[in-house]
């Protein structure tokens, strides 16, 4: 195979386990010796070994003069387990390909710097688009610590979530809401505004055939006017509510009291930023928000929100007081817009499905 079929094979290992190696990043790696795979692997969890190391122990004694192929720059420093630059030298490792440099502060060239050093031959750049684009969240991430931030929405052709009644029951197709369930098994946490758990009582876990990962619940609840048979904080899986500087105490006692974390900001509304901090602490590298309208309106104006996912439902469901994506105050003149940029378009069922990324300013 040729070095880009490699890196492919070891992307694809990476791009299996993305969605459950929070707060590290998604990594793969394979080893070959005379043209034969002797090891591959993906780095599985936080804390456990990192995929170079696993796929070089993998080959045994053929590491020994091997090549190995990561997606990611070996790192070069004691986190929760040992630098692999040193391993991979250790291991008498004879070239080394890497996709993507890592940001990393703690290693951020160093590992590559490491192993030129010690006479590893290394090569840089082997499909490194994709691989940028495996690490998008993880670069925001290091850059921001805060979270990388996807709105998903699903709206009828002409633009509205629910109808001028809020029923939104169902927009679009069961296949489409059974994608949205992909998407949500592989975030680290996915958030809700109060209206939408007043309207929708969303249980927001991610019920697939093979059981997918269940993310954290996440509401924004100001005054606290969740009712506590509300299913998002059934114990399904963990929910944390952040609410402002008046939200009544003994409501705030009580939900403690049902296992739900609530965090208070000292302030009359919620602030998006100190949320994504705060989320960004917990070590929650991806945020899938789920709206309502409100919650995306905040999020949209104050730039907090790297991707829109739309789903778009071959119906129509008209009246100006239906409510589209984005509540709250919108922009006045065209040049205030945000810039998308369509990156994917599929359909699924009857649906279409946009992926777009928010353009940096
Ligand atoms: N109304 C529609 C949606 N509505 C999404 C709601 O805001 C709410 O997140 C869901 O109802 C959550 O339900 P649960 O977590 O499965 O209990 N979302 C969709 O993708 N299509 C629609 O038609
Ligand atoms: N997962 C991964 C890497 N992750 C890098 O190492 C950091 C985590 O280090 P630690 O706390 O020791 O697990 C993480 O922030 C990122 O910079 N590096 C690699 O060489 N291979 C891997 O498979
Ligand atoms: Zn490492």
């Amino acid at each position: 195979m040729r070095k880009e079929e490699y890196m492919q094979l070891a992307l694809r290992l990476a791009e299996s386990v993305s969605g459950q190696t929070s707060p590290n990043p998604p990594v793969g790696s394979v080893v070959v010796k005379n043209g034969r795979i002797a090891g591959m692997a993906a780095h599985l969890k936080a804390g456990e070994k990192h995929a170079e190391r696993l796929a070089v122990e993998q080959a045994g004694v053929l590491a020994q003069g091997a090549e190995v192929y990561v997606t990611l720059e070996p790192c070069s420093h004691y986190g929760k387990t040992p630098p692999c630059a040193d391993f991979l030298i250790e291991k008498g490792i004879k070239k080394v390909y890497v996709a993507a440099r890592d940001p990393n502060p703690l290693v951020a060239g160093k590992g590559i710097e490491k192993l030129k050093q010690a006479g590893i031959e290394v090569e840089t750049g082997i499909c490194r688009e994709q691989a940028e684009t495996l690490y998008r969240p993880f670069y925001h991430f290091i850059e921001t610590k805060m979270p990388f931030v996807t709105i998903k929405t699903a709206m009828s052709a002409d633009g509205k979530i629910a109808t001028e009644t809020h029923d939104s029951k169902w927009i679009t197709s069961e296949q489409a809401r059974m994608d949205v369930h992909q998407l949500r098994s592989r975030h680290d946490a996915i958030l809700v505004g109060i209206q939408t758990v007043l309207h929708d009582n969303p249980l927001l876990t991610s019920r697939l055939p093979q059981s997918g990962k269940n993310p954290i619940r996440i509401v924004l609840d100001t005054h606290l006017r969740i009712l506590p048979e509300a299913a998002v904080i059934n114990k399904d899986a963990p929910s944390v509510i952040f609410c402002g500087k008046e939200a009544p105490i003994d409501k705030e006692m009580s939900l403690k009291q049902m296992g739900v974390e609530v965090i208070r900001q000292p302030h009359d509304t919620l602030s998006i930023r100190e949320v994504l901090l705060e989320l960004g602490k917990k070590g929650i590298l991806t945020l899938l928000v789920e709206g309502g309208a409100e919650v995306n309106g905040s999020f949209l104006r104050e730039k907090a929100v790297q991707q829109l996912v739309l789903y778009i439902a071959p119906k129509v469901i008209g009246g100006n007081m239906a409510p589209s994506p984005f509540g709250g105050r919108g922009i006045e003149k065209m040049d205030e817009t945000f810039p998308l940029v369509f990156e994917k378009v599929e359909q699924i069922g009857p649906d279409l499905k946009i992926t777009a990324a928010f353009r940096k300013e």
